[in-house]
């Protein structure tokens, strides 16, 4: 039997890569960034007021200077050159360039005397700040042509600011890794339509498609196929002219029915299976060349094996900063689990603070259990007894 890690390296080594594109910066919030982004210019590009009062020579500052003003900075185009002479200080609002000469900023709170009058006007200063006091000096943000985004970084709302601030309307971004979800098994119904006797609707496409598009994948989600040799070798063919990967559920353990391993086994892809439970039956390979990961089809089979073999691979080819979900050390708060020589067993869970229940029973085609869990409990093969450590997955975050 093929060990857990064997397997995944032998999904890694498909080699899943995706491709970038450019889009529109608004809407790449939740996609994976394509390349490093660096800064063109310095950030402040200007020394610039932090407060509203008036830029000053440090050196004319003492108790009580009294100082004249010749004018006045806003924020915004510089409409008439301005500097400060000794003696001089010069009305200055957040935001405003800080004009030569001037080489810190006083906040108006310490001021008294100022009116608004430039012919006259004379400001006093009760305070002597630092030199530099209250200005974001030119490049103390960021220099030019530094990084200002790491490549893989997942983009969020202050990161789509954060870009703007340096003009940009684009970005590339990864996503563009194309991931066709094929659910296969006669008894299979898209949900939504009704159901004859002996048919089930179909779950496992919408669970994947849904948590793949998540990750920034373009995913789509193929009708069902049924179990016959022709329909499934015509399948990932199709999907090839498309898709980077292929994932299909179903059809991979020893049925008569079980045709997708008969279809997919053609000397390329590999039908094996792996030391876990759920999620025994295994298939990896390519077929028309695109990388194809066949998962068991019952749903948390099917579940469990696409966050072990689907999911971190898909992420690791978007260049996600994380592939794997977060973990979290607790205790097990539920009657023994008994180990299995040689196995690795996962079972749904639920975490309640520094504890965690296991959700329904361990069977792998338990829907409940998979409605009232949001993490994974692995389980070596030891087993684990209620009290014991445990390591969770937190399926629903990261
Ligand atoms: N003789 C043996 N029988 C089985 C073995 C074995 O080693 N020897 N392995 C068992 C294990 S472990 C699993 S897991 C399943 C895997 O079966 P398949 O991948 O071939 O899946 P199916 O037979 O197509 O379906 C199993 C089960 O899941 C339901 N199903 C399938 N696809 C979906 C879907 N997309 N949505 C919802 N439910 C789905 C299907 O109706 C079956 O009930 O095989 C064991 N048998
Ligand atoms: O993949 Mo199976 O769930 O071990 O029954």
């Amino acid at each position: 039997m093929r060990s857990i890690a064997e397997h995944r390296r032998r999904i890694e080594a498909l080699g899943i890569t995706a491709r970038s594109r450019s889009v529109d910066l608004t809407a790449a919030i939740g996609a994976v960034l394509g390349e490093a982004v660096r800064t063109s210019g310095p950030l402040p590009a200007f020394d610039v007021a932090a407060v509203d009062g008036f830029a000053v020579r440090q050196g004319d500052l003492g108790v009580d200077a009294e100082l004249s003003v010749p004018g006045t900075c806003v924020a915004g185009p510089i409409a008439t050159a301005i500097s400060v002479s000794p003696g001089q200080a010069v009305q200055i609002m957040t935001g405003a360039p800080v004009p030569p000469g001037a080489d810190t900023v006083v906040p108006v709170e310490d001021t008294s005397g100022f009116v608004d009058n430039f012919a006259t006007a004379r400001v006093r200063i009760r305070t002597s700040p630092k030199r530099g006091a209250n200005i974001r000096a030119r490049a103390s943000d960021i220099g030019a042509h530094e990084i200002l985004l790491h490549a893989g970084t997942t983009l969020s709302h202050n990161h789509i600011g954060a870009l703007s601030a340096l003009g940009l309307t684009r970005v590339q971004i990864r996503s563009c890794l194309r991931v066709a979800v094929v659910p296969t098994g006669n008894e299979l119904v898209r949900p939504g339509e009704p159901l004859l006797p002996g048919q089930i609707h179909e779950s496992n496409a919408p669970m994947i498609v849904a948590d793949l598009a998540r990750c920034g994948a373009e995913v789509r989600r193929e009708d069902v196929v049924g179990d016959d040799v022709e329909s499934l070798r015509a399948t990932p063919g199709r999907c090839a002219d498309w898709a980077d990967l292929i994932v299909t559920t179903g059809g991979v353990s020893a049925g008569t029915e079980d045709v997708v391993r008969s279809a997919l086994d053609d000397g390329h892809a590999e039908f094996v299976s792996v030391a876990m439970k759920p999620g025994k039956p295994q298939g990896a390979g390519r077929f028309d060349g695109v990388p194809i990961i066949s998962l068991p089809g019952n749903p948390v089979a099917a579940f469990v094996s696409y966050e072990l073999f689907v999911r971190p691979f898909v992420r690791g080819a978007l260049g996600c900063d994380t592939v794997d979900r977060p973990t979290s050390e607790v205790v097990l708060d539920s009657p023994t689990i008994a180990g299995r020589p040689g196995m690795m067993q996962f079972r749904l869970g639920r975490r309640l603070g520094s504890r965690v229940v296991v959700s329904g029973s361990a069977s792998s085609g338990s829907i409940s259990s998979m409605a009232s869990s949001d993490c994974l409990i692995a389980v070596g093969e030891g087993g684990a007894t209620r009290g014991s450590a445990a390591t969770v997955w937190m399926t629903g975050v990261g």
